[in-house]
């Protein structure tokens, strides 16, 4: 069975108070209303992954995420944060790929993969995200477009290793833009990329990989999109910020 996960990306926002307000909010609030069954991610900028990672505890189902690691595993790289350094900071899952960080900080599908490596070697589960941007979508191309993200990616990964990664897909026209993609164009998306994912590694492991849905996700179109069969959870980006709306939609499900 396939895991449910709401993670939230705060980007590059919030200082070291607003962090800890947030996360008490979150902790005290995910307490209070008996959530269960729902992985949550909390996925802050790096500085904010230890003292954040104090105030979560050992709350059952409650994790910490990074937003990106390194490709490398130590050495002369400045700036860079490597995988082992978050999982010794208490952190189980790492955001790849971002469509932010393909864009802004170009990175490709050989080096996603290298990263997503690093990720496995030190226990990480990469949430590795996909998506398109708008006029691939116009142009009517993005199943083939998002598939290949997966294929140059990921497909070199063994079936052990596979079966540890989770997927986001995130349509780039729909991040931080108020457009979400309708509960309809996420399933057909996610089920296009789960039957991908069947014809390399086989029905079963396809079934059990979770993959997120992500753009302009908030507490009034949660439920629906998580009531698709193919949806398994959210990536969640600007309502993560906002201690209600995230727990509101982690109980969308
Ligand atoms: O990019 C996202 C999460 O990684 C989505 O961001 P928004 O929820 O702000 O659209």
């Amino acid at each position: 069975m396939r895991k449910k996960i709401v993670a939230g990306n705060w980007k590059m926002n919030l200082n070291f108070d607003e962090g800890q307000k947030l996360t008490t909010e979150i902790v005290n609030m995910y307490k209070d209303e008996n959530i269960k069954d729902v992985t949550v991610v909390l996925n802050p900028p790096f500085v904010h992954l230890f003292p954040v990672k104090k105030l979560v505890g050992n709350t059952p189902n409650l994790f910490l995420g990074g937003q990106n690691c390194s490709d490398k595993t130590s050495g002369a790289f400045t700036g860079e944060t490597s995988a082992t350094m978050l999982k010794s900071f208490g952190a189980e899952y790492v955001i790849i790929g971002h469509s932010e960080r393909r864009e802004y900080f170009k990175e490709s599908n050989e080096l996603l993969t290298a990263k997503v490596k690093q990720a496995l070697e030190n226990d990480l589960t990469p949430i590795f995200c996909c998506g398109e941007p708008l006029e691939i979508r116009e142009a009517g191309t993005h199943e083939d477009y998002v598939k290949n993200q997966l294929t140059e990616s990921l497909f070199g990964l063994s079936d052990e290793d596979f079966a540890k990664i989770v997927i986001a897909y995130e349509p780039i026209w729909a991040i931080g833009t108020g457009k979400t993609a309708s509960s309809d164009q996420a399933q057909e998306m996610h089920k296009a990329l789960r039957d991908h994912l069947a014809s390399k590694y086989g029905q079963e492991a396809a079934d059990n990989t979770s993959i997120l849905y992500g753009g302009s996700c908030n507490p009034g179109n949660a439920k629906d999109i998580f009531s698709k069969a193919d949806v398994d959870g959210g990536l969640i980006g600007g309502a993560s910020l906002k201690s209600r709306d995230f727990v509101d939609i982690i109980k969308s499900f």
